[in-house]
């Protein structure tokens, strides 16, 4: 997509509409604030490609209801996909406020004494309020003098917040959502749900049998070019790194096959990518259809198990394709989901699309209380470690940013495929090891990438659940990964699928509910799933979520940090209950 498809961010600088004085007054001050909101929106966010944000400024200030009609016919044309109108004055509230409900929107007030900004914020939200129009509001802390240019920090944290959640929102809608098979091993999260995803994201469900992908291997349906450069390249990067074969004698695959299985899967990668996204030289070939793809911004494959009981795993595939590289370089991740699991995909998407960033896709496998690391290894454990921490591991499919070898500030890092270099996705393929897959789970073969993320990253794991009777429901902990010393890796490592990633998880604990502990938040946790991004995303994924209408399970995050839309607040004293009964009341965007 050409970053001018990309929706853009309107922004409606609000005016007192009174002439002959009030209004010419404040002209230039009310659209100086709507420069400055959009000079920091297109300073600081990034669209999926890495092109700066583009804003949209209604042609005038909007003073009563028929330029704020005018604006609405611009924004339409523009693809606006989200609104901040801006103001330091009095306004009229109903007569100036975006009345699209499809869409999220934020109001901010200027705190000036010159002219009353807030008293317009107050009256405009609870306009809003009143009919049903969710909206979030940001009043500064701190009074500015009337035209003070500088928007403060808080209110920047807050208009940023509210921008990758409205961003988030407007790039997922009118995607697919591809399912290549069906529902892996009973995994409640691969029964793919149509109706979330159109109610609540506006998203299609496009299902794909699992037999394409073979039928496009056996009829060479693919870029023969790409694939003798990408089989090229795996075998220069991957199968130099091809781990030890600890399969049973009785089951080993021989060479020939293993080597035929490194074809297959190379081959894999580039047709489970042409499904989800198209590929123009296939129409060149002939299949104008298939070059279509699906038009998906995520996607995921069962594998598991009729797949896999006879095909090569979709670990190398899965793995590549949620990487911020391939054989054509650097480039943005492919949000994949193994297992089909559609929950975690899409919790995975709301990770990447705050961030920009690969995401981790993991089983949430073992919580390892202090006691019995001591116990098995030996070794007491200290520092970070002192309360246990949570191995998430997955056969093999993992993201390979999640080795951490990218770097932030010298510090091990998970970033944006623009700001990754070359250096860094050798650094990630040379602690990348593949290991032919563990063949009493994966009868067909296949290879399985194997590293240990570093420690030392800030993360935030979270999970979409659907509970009947609820609706879906987000679980989100914000926490560090953790090193363990060599011996102790290697024994807890050996216990376990010694030939999949592993990355050492600990939340950071309240001491009370849910996060009372590390123990507990395993044991909260809600399916044996979670996406792992790299930071903590923990508030920009609360306001999201609010914009979804999906309530927040359990989470981990600062109170003065949570933005959520102003009704909330009316919704009862406690942020969390009030989180759950607003949700109900307004029910998802796109029913
Ligand atoms: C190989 C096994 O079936 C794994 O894939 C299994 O432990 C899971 O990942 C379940 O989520
Ligand atoms: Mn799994």
């Amino acid at each position: 997509m050409k970053s001018n498809h990309y929706p853009k961010i309107g922004i409606r600088p609000i005016i007192d509409g009174r002439r002959k004085g009030i209004r010419e007054s404040l002209e230039d001050t009310t659209m100086n604030m709507a420069k400055n909101v959009a000079k920091l929106y297109s300073e600081n966010l990034f669209y999926p490609d890495g092109q700066p944000v583009e804003c949209v400024i209604a042609d005038t200030c909007i003073g009563g209801v028929k330029e704020a009609a005018d604006c609405a016919e611009k924004f339409k044309l523009e693809n606006v996909g989200l609104t901040v109108s801006v103001t330091p004055c009095w306004c009229y509230g109903s007569e100036t406020i975006d009345m699209d409900p499809m869409i999220p929107k934020a109001i901010w007030g200027f705190n000036g004494t010159e002219r009353p900004g807030a008293v317009y914020l107050a009256a405009a939200l609870a306009a809003h309020n009143q009919k049903g129009l969710p909206t979030f509001g940001i009043y500064g802390r701190d009074v500015q003098d009337m035209g003070d240019p500088q928007i403060p920090a808080d209110v920047k944290e807050k208009l940023l917040r509210f921008a990758k959640g409205g961003l988030a929102v407007a790039l997922m809608k009118g995607k697919s959502y591809l399912a290549i098979g069906t529902v892996s091993m009973g995994i409640a999260g691969s029964i793919v749900d149509a109706d979330f995803l159109q109610e609540y994201l506006g998203m299609r469900t496009e299902y794909v049998d699992c037999s394409e992908i073979l039928r496009r291997v056996e009829q060479e349906i693919y870029d023969k070019d790409e694939y003798q450069k990408a089989f090229g390249w795996t075998k220069e990067k991957c199968v130099v790194n091809e781990g030890e074969d600890y399969n049973p004698e009785h089951l080993k695959r021989n060479r020939e096959q293993k080597d035929k299985d490194w074809e297959f899967v190379v081959k894999m990668t580039m047709i489970m990518r042409d499904l989800m996204k198209g590929n123009p030289v296939l129409g060149k070939m002939g299949y104008g259809e298939e070059a279509m793809g699906h038009n998906a911004i995520a996607g995921g494959f069962q594998g598991q198990r009729q797949w896999t009981d006879f095909m090569p795993n979709g670990d190398f595939s899965e793995a590549i394709l949620n990487s911020s590289f391939d054989w054509n370089g650097i480039r943005a991740p492919h949000i994949f989901a193994t297992e089909n699991d559609h929950l975690n995909g899409i919790s995975m998407l709301f990770g990447n699309l705050l961030t920009n960033t690969a995401q981790i896709f993991a089983d949430v496998r073992t919580y390892w209380s202090p006691d019995a690391i001591e116990r098995v290894t030996g070794w007491k454990p200290e520092g970070l470690l002192v309360d246990g921490a949570i191995h998430l591991i997955n056969s093999g499919s993992c993201t390979l940013d999640g080795t951490g070898k990218q770097s932030k500030d010298g510090k091990p890092a998970m970033k944006p495929f623009w700001e990754i270099d070359n250096s860094e996705v050798d650094k990630m393929l040379d602690a990348t090891h593949w290991y032919p897959s563990s063949l009493e789970y994966f009868r067909g073969g296949g290879y399985s990438s194997k590293f240990l993320s570093e420690g030392g990253m800030p993360v935030t794991m979270c999970r979409l659940n659907i509970v009947k009777g609820i609706g879906p429901v987000l679980q989100i902990a914000e926490g560090v990964t953790v090193g363990l010393p060599d011996h102790v890796f290697n024994t807890i490592d050996k216990r376990t699928d010694k030939t999949w990633p592993s990355t050492f998880f600990v939340p950071r604990v309240t001491g009370k509910g849910r996060f009372k502990d590390v123990y507990s938040v395993m044991n909260y946790w809600g399916s044996n799933h979670g996406a792992i991004s790299y930071g903590h995303i923990g508030a920009d994924l609360i306001s999201l979520a609010s914009m979804l209408s999906i309530p927040v399970s359990m989470h981990n995050i600062d109170e003065d940090k949570i933005f959520r839309p102003a009704s909330w607040a009316a919704f009862g004293p406690e942020n969390d209950n009030a989180d759950y009964r607003a949700c109900a009341a307004y029910g998802p965007l796109y029913k």
